[in-house]
């Protein structure tokens, strides 16, 4: 990992080395003979500097003492200079492009990783940390630099080794000459504080960018446009936008105008030492202590020298920036590791004692106040068990820790006596399913869309369509042109659907799974009208008591909902302040009654108006 983590100040270390490594494998598994071809003129590449200098030396010294054999002196030393001219000129250029096409296509390599690390991590705090988002979103933005890590390390080394054989040469000329080298250190010097700048000013201001970004979006879907449009919030919005946007160019822009501050005075003192090495080899060859040949390979390999010491730079800065984009590659790789269930016992085939979660308690990471406190209750086997509250009681906080989204911060939950952490993820995962308030619009073909919800027998065509059944979903389907092959959404030139009627499919999508242990219906009929709502939930309700070996978890602000279910549970504040079946808690005429009465009121009202 880089010396220091995020924040702009990493060195490149061993995180670098072996993400280069890590990248240069996938190059190889990617197209091992270019990869070869690459290596081949990187190595001939390191020399045909130095050659190119003694080449011009042998032509000058050979031109002034051949007598009358000039052609027989020069003609090899002209070969050796076209021959390593041509390396380095035409070589650079292939090698430069077929570096450029390995790095795309390890870029994609990279990003699929990324995604395939995210996707394995089981909990959702990654998502919604806004220190990890920036991570994230660092790392979004510069996977190309971590995929080209192995060729810039190439290129710095190729700069390295053959500045190195430039100063040895200048060095048999006069040793003084090799303090050329040290003249490098200023703009490797320049170049590592503009790097830094840069990049602190951009990891200061990756919330800014993450901001922009999101608000873009805004602009750019239906839903939030069609908001945007009603209210007129476009101007404030746009002002959002360009405020952040300019808060990350103006940090970028300024740290870029010191960077190239920093830059230039490092290549003056490049310049004025040129200057002075060349004065010193004219003097050498007036007192004739050098030959006119050794005067051109100073010319040649000083030349030559900047832009070899350029290269390094740049090789070296890119291993940088990588450096610093490994960091995050590297932090979301350990993340996703720590974050690896370690459960293996198996789930159940179908729950006996049921679920029971026991002082449960959650504090979301960064907030001061816990979302739910000493939780206790049991969804048993073959039961409805309905969970009310008023807004931010802590409904889908309980939803999410049930389905294993988060880890709880206190108490526990077991499954049938196991506790939740000891449960194989992927097996616990395969038998729960639910539908959501926020659900998802799959922009898919319908039967694909709906068939999701068990990826196992997403192409299953009677399955998928017992599920639209079940969620009272086919006169949808029915009216649509190709039925549950309709492609859905418009951005596929699909068909565009209500949000009830999305909702409905939602609905569907969560009744693929035949036999869960856990089914999780957090509002996610609130697109429904209360009459077809009520329709749906009397058929889960059949179907929950339906089925011994489950139990059924409904969330919902509708009382009139919730009244036909086994067990409710009453939160507020993140803790149960009531539970029991609809007659009990009106019995005991508490604040589930009152609020059972005063919503039963407003519907009789609106009835009789
Ligand atoms: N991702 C989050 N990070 C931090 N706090 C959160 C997060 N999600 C919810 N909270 C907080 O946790 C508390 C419980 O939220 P939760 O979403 O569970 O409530 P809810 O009862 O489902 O509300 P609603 O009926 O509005 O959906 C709230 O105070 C909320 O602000």
């Amino acid at each position: 990992m880089s010396a220091k983590s995020s924040g702009g100040a990493a060195v490149p270390g061993s995180g670098t080395l072996r993400t280069a490594r890590h990248t240069f494998a996938l190059s190889w598994r990617i197209d091992p003979l270019v990869v070869s071809v690459v290596v081949g003129l990187a190595l001939a590449q390191t020399g045909a500097v130095a050659a190119t200098g003694l080449s011009q030396r042998w032509v000058v010294d050979s031109a002034q003492s051949s007598g009358g054999q000039l052609l027989g002196a020069l003609a090899p030393a002209v070969l050796i200079g076209v021959v390593a001219h041509v390396t380095a000129a035409a070589g650079n250029r292939v090698r430069y492009n077929y570096q450029h096409d390995l790095t795309d296509r390890v870029d994609l390599e990279v990003n699929r990783e990324i995604l395939t690390a995210t996707a394995s991590i089981p909990t959702l705090e990654h998502l919604e940390r806004p220190d990890y988002l920036n991570r994230l979103e660092l790392l979004r933005r510069h996977t190309a630099a971590l995929a080209g890590s192995c060729w810039s390390l190439s290129d710095t080394g190729i700069g390295v080794i053959s500045a190195g054989l430039s100063v040895w040469l200048l060095a048999g000329v006069h040793p003084a000459l090799a303090v050329l080298a040290l003249l490098a250190l200023p703009p490797l010097w320049a170049a590592k504080r503009a790097r830094h700048s840069l990049a602190a000013a951009r990891a200061a201001t990756a919330e800014d960018q993450r901001l922009e970004d999101r608000v873009h979006r805004m602009f750019l879907t239906p839903e939030s446009g069609k908001e945007i449009y009603l209210t007129g919030a476009g101007a404030v919005l746009d002002e959002t936008a360009h405020s952040a946007r300019t808060r990350v160019t103006t940090a970028v822009l300024r740290a870029r105008l010191g960077a190239i501050v920093w830059q230039l005075t490092g290549w003056v003192c490049y310049a004025a030492g040129f200057i002075a090495a060349l004065v010193l080899t004219a003097w050498l060859v007036a007192e004739d202590a050098a030959s006119l040949g050794d005067l051109m390979l100073v010319i040649t390999l000083g030349t030559q020298l900047r832009s070899q010491i350029r290269g390094t730079v740049d090789g070296f800065s890119r291993v940088a920036e990588a450096g610093h984009t490994t960091d995050h590659y590297l932090w979301l790789l350990a993340h996703a590791r720590r974050q690896q269930p370690t459960g293996t016992r198996p789930a159940p085939c179908a729950l006996e004692h049921g679920i029971r979660v026991h002082d449960l308690a959650f504090t979301y990471p960064g907030a001061h106040e816990p979302a739910l406190t000493g939780v206790d209750l049991t969804l048993r086997p073959g039961s409805v068990i309905a969970v009310v509250g008023v807004n931010g009681a802590g409904k889908s906080t309980l939803v999410k820790l049930l389905s294993g989204m988060y880890t709880p911060t206190g108490g526990s939950i077991t499954v049938d006596g196991v506790p939740l952490d000891e449960l194989d993820t992927t097996a616990w995962r395969r038998r729960l399913t639910g539908a959501f308030q926020d659900f998802v619009r799959f922009q898919l073909p319908i039967r694909h869309a709906v068939g999701i919800g068990d990826p196992d027998a997403m192409d299953d065509r009677e399955e998928v369509a017992r599920a639209i059944h079940a969620a009272g979903a086919d006169p949808i389907v029915d009216r649509l042109p190709d039925g549950p092959d309709t492609q859905l959404g418009t951005i596929y030139g699909g068909v565009e659907l209500s949000q009830g009627q999305w909702q409905r499919l939602a609905l569907a999508r969560a009744l693929m799974r035949r036999h869960p242990l856990l089914l999780v219906l957090d509002e996610p009929t609130a697109a429904l009208d209360p009459l077809a709502e009520h329709e749906l939930y009397e058929v889960f309700m059949r179907q929950a008591r339906a089925d011994p070996g489950r139990t059924t978890l409904l969330v919902s602000h509708r009382f009139s909902t919730v009244r036909g279910a086994d067990h409710i549970v009453v939160l507020d504040g993140g803790r149960v302040t009531e539970q029991g079946t609809h007659t009990e808690l009106m019995a005991a005429d508490g604040r589930y009654a009152e609020s059972y009465r005063t919503q039963a009121a407003a519907y009789q009202e609106k009835d009789i108006r």
